[in-house]
C-alpha cells in the first residue's frame, strides 16, 4: 500500500464521521430543538408567535433568521424556542430528544447548557426547571442505550449576562452539583455586558471549588477574553475565537503570539470553538478562513462544538464534515479534538481518563483499522495499489 493510499484511508467518510466518538462541550438546549417538536409544543401550550407552523419551513426560518451577521439578531430567534419551553413536560421532552439526537450523531459525552431563569413564565421554580431537564437527559440516555448508543450528558446552568441573577444561578448550579449539573456559564449579548458585572457569582463558584465557562471573545475581542480569564477566572472560554486578534502571522509563515494568546495556550485554556455559529454571527467568513485551522496547528486546546444545532442547522458530524473539507482533517485530527474536549470537561478526572482510554481511543482505533478489511471492488484497484 502506498503512503498516499494509507493517507486516504485515514480521511474519514461521512459515515465514519458520524460513527466516530465525539465530545461536545458547548451546546444550548434551547438552540437545539427539533422543528417538529417546536410546532407541537406551541400548539399544546397555546404559543401563537411562531413565524411558521410547518416543521420544514420553520427549520429553514430559524437558520435564515439566525444568519444575520450579528449576535444580537441571532439571539432574537431564541424567543420562540424559549417560548415553548415553559412547562415541566416540555422541558423533559426537549432534554430527552436532545440526548437522543446527540447519541444518534455519535456524541458520547456532552455538556448541554440552558438558562433556568428563562423558563419560569409557566410558574415553575428554578429547582423544578433543573429537575425537569435532568429527568429528560436521563430518559434520553436510557433510550439511546436501548438503541445501541452510549452517551453521558451533563448540564451547565447559564446566567444571562444582561440580567442580574448570576449569583442565584451559580448557587443553583452548586446545589445540583453531582446531581446532573456539572458547571456554570454566562451567555447573551456580549457587547456592553462584560463578565466582570457578575464577579460575585464567579468568586462564589471559586470558593466552592466549582467549574465555569464564560461566553467570551465571540462578538467582542480580546478585552472580553482577558476579563473572563484574569478577572473572573474562567476554566474555559465559550468561543474564545477572537484570541486570533492576539496572534500575528508573518509573510514568511512565522507566527508571533501576544501575551494573552500565549497565556491561553500555555495554560491549556480550552477554547469551545463553534465554526458554523461563528460564520453566522460574523466572526469568520468561511470554514477555510476560520481561526480553528491556525489554532489547531499552533496546538491551542481547541475543541469543536455545535453551539445551536437548530439555528446553525448543524450537528457535531456536520461541523467535522466542514472541517474535513476545509482543512483535510483525518481521523487522527478528529481524535485530537475529541480528546482535547474530554480533557476539558467538568466531570472528575478519573471519569475523563476512562472516557478517553476506554471509549474515545478504542473508537478511533476501530475506525482507523477499517481500511484493512475493506474489500476491493475491481482488479484494477489492486493493480494501482501495487504500483
Ligand atoms: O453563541 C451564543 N452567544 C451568546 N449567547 C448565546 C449563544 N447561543 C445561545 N445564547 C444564549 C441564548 C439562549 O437563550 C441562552 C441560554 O441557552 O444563551
Ligand atoms: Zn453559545
Amino acid at each position: 500500500m502506498t503512503s498516499e493510499t494509507a493517507q486516504k484511508a485515514n480521511t474519514p467518510s461521512s459515515d465514519q464521521i458520524r460513527r466516530a466518538p465525539k465530545v461536545l462541550l458547548h451546546d444550548h438546549l434551547d438552540g437545539g430543538l427539533r422543528p417538529g417538536t417546536i410546532v407541537e409544543l406551541a400548539r399544546a401550550s397555546g404559543y401563537t408567535q411562531l413565524p411558521e407552523t410547518d416543521p420544514a419551513k420553520l427549520g429553514v426560518w430559524f437558520h435564515e433568521a439566525a444568519d444575520s451577521g450579528s449576535l444580537e439578531r441571532y439571539l432574537e430567534t431564541f424567543s420562540h424556542t424559549v417560548g415553548v419551553m415553559q412547562s415541566r413536560e416540555s422541558l423533559v421532552r426537549v432534554a430527552r430528544e436532545c440526548a437522543e439526537d446527540l447519541a444518534e450523531d455519535g456524541v458520547v459525552y456532552a455538556e448541554v447548557r440552558y438558562a433556568p431563569e428563562q423558563h419560569l413564565e409557566g410558574g415553575l421554580s428554578l429547582e423544578e426547571v433543573v429537575e425537569a431537564v435532568n429527568e429528560g437527559f436521563r430518559e434520553g440516555e436510557r433510550i439511546a442505550r436501548e438503541n445501541g448508543h452510549r452517551i453521558r450528558v451533563g448540564a451547565l446552568l447559564t446566567a444571562m449576562r444582561h440580567a442580574a441573577r448570576a449569583l442565584e444561578i451559580a448557587e443553583l448550579a452548586n446545589r445540583y452539583r453531582d446531581l446532573g449539573v456539572v458547571g456554570f456559564d454566562i451567555a447573551g449579548a456580549e457587547a456592553g455586558h462584560p463578565p466582570t458585572r457578575h464577579l460575585d457569582a464567579f468568586e462564589y463558584l471559586k470558593r466552592e471549588n466549582n467549574h465555569f465557562t464564560i461566553h467570551a471573545g465571540e462578538a467582542f475581542g480580546l478585552p472580553s477574553i482577558w476579563q473572563a480569564l484574569q478577572w473572573c477566572g474562567a476554566d474555559r472560554l465559550g468561543h474564545g475565537v477572537r484570541i486570533i486578534d492576539d496572534i500575528q502571522v508573518h509573510a514568511d509563515g512565522s507566527v508571533k503570539l501576544g501575551r494573552l494568546a500565549s497565556y491561553v495556550r500555555d495554560k491549556r485554556i480550552p477554547l469551545e470553538l463553534c465554526p458554523s455559529s461563528n460564520l453566522q454571527t460574523g466572526a469568520a467568513d468561511s470554514y477555510a478562513a476560520h481561526p480553528i485551522g491556525l489554532l489547531r496547528r499552533l496546538h491551542f486546546r481547541a475543541t469543536v462544538n455545535t453551539d445551536n444545532r437548530l439555528m446553525s442547522h448543524t450537528s457535531m458530524s456536520r461541523e467535522f464534515e466542514h472541517l474535513v473539507d476545509a482543512f483535510g482533517y483525518t481521523l487522527d485530527d478528529m481524535q485530537w479534538f475529541s480528546v482535547n474536549a474530554m480533557k476539558s470537561s467538568f466531570i472528575p478526572f478519573d471519569e475523563r481518563l476512562a472516557m478517553i482510554n476506554d471509549v474515545i481511543k478504542p473508537g478511533y482505533a476501530e475506525l482507523k483499522s477499517e481500511w484493512l478489511f475493506r474489500q476491493t471492488t475491481s482488479t484494477s484497484d489492486s493493480a494501482t495499489e501495487e504500483g
